[in-house]
């Protein structure tokens, strides 16, 4: 049976290692980021994203997150330069939040949790699928992007305006035509460093890509992200609420930044 791994206290971040040894591994993120440990890298490209909005095709809950899907038969949509090499695919969004705005995000700055992270999740073409790829250490690019208490994000409210239709675990439709470059922050100023799926399979292959500068997100849009289920029709609904991970060692690996 697939192991039922969640965010609880019998299931989980401190309880994965049990089922997934490579939690305790050389390369786990979240991470916390420290902005004077980073050492600027000139070399380092600004990021090439080219998002192709027909490329959208549904929204989903899985238990753990909503995530919308994208079609990755082709270059349509895709990450270039920045800290990697290659054309990277973009497969799915998703995002980790809190119960309340004071937490939620899984990479932290100097200790400060953001209520939200967007995660693009993307895959190097150089292998022949995602599945492959999730495999490989330079097989993954995840674009983070913190969310802060501000002003109503519009674009944000097109993904929170289908949450009526995937309130619980297992729930999907589609959901056509939307850009999620406009997601994005205005400056993408980064900080970059190697690391890992932040839930299980937790594999080492992600080049993480953190923005430096958050988008806005209101606090009733907050209130709609916590109106979603962990639990599926017919169980006794669980808010889906803390779906994410802490912080974990950095284990000696430099964390580079694209800016002064
Ligand atoms: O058997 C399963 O349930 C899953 C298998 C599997 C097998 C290979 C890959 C993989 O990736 C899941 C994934 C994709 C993107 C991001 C994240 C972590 C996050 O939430 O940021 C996790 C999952
Ligand atoms: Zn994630």
């Amino acid at each position: 049976m697939a192991h039922a791994w969640g965010y609880a206290a019998n299931n989980g971040p401190d309880k994965w290692v049990s089922n997934f040894p490579i939690a305790d591994g050389p390369r786990q993120s979240p991470i916390d980021i420290l902005p004077g440990g980073a050492s600027y890298d000139s070399g380092l490209k600004p990021l090439r994203l080219k998002y192709d909005p027909s490329n959208c095709l549904e929204i989903l809950n899985n238990g753990h997150s909503f995530q919308v899907t994208f079609a990755d038969d082709s270059d349509s949509s895709t990450l270039k330069e920045g800290p990697i090499s290659g054309v990277y695919r973009l497969k799915q969004f998703h995002f980790h939040w809190g119960a309340s705005d004071d937490k939620g995000s899984e990479h932290t700055v100097a200790g400060t949790k953001y209520p939200a992270e967007l995660h693009l999740v993307h895959w190097n073409t150089k292998y022949p699928s995602f599945g492959e790829a999730a495999s490989k250490p330079d097989g993954l690019a995840v674009v983070g992007v913190f969310l802060k208490i501000g002003d109503a994000n519009a674009s944000l409210q097109k993904v929170l305006d289908a949450f009526n239709d995937i309130r619980a675990k297992g729930k999907q439709t589609s959901f056509a035509g939307f850009d999620p470059s406009t997601l994005l922050p205005g400056c993408l100023d980064y900080w970059t460093y190697d690391g890992s799926l932040t839930t299980p399979p937790l594999l080492e292959s992600v080049t993480w890509i953190v923005c430096k500068e958050p988008i806005s997100v209101s606090c009733e849009q907050m209130a709609k992200f916590r109106s979603l289920l962990f639990s599926a029709e017919g169980e006794p609904e669980c808010c889906m609420v803390d779906n994410y991970r802490p912080p974990q060692p950095l284990k000696g690996r430099p964390v580079r930044a694209s800016f002064q």
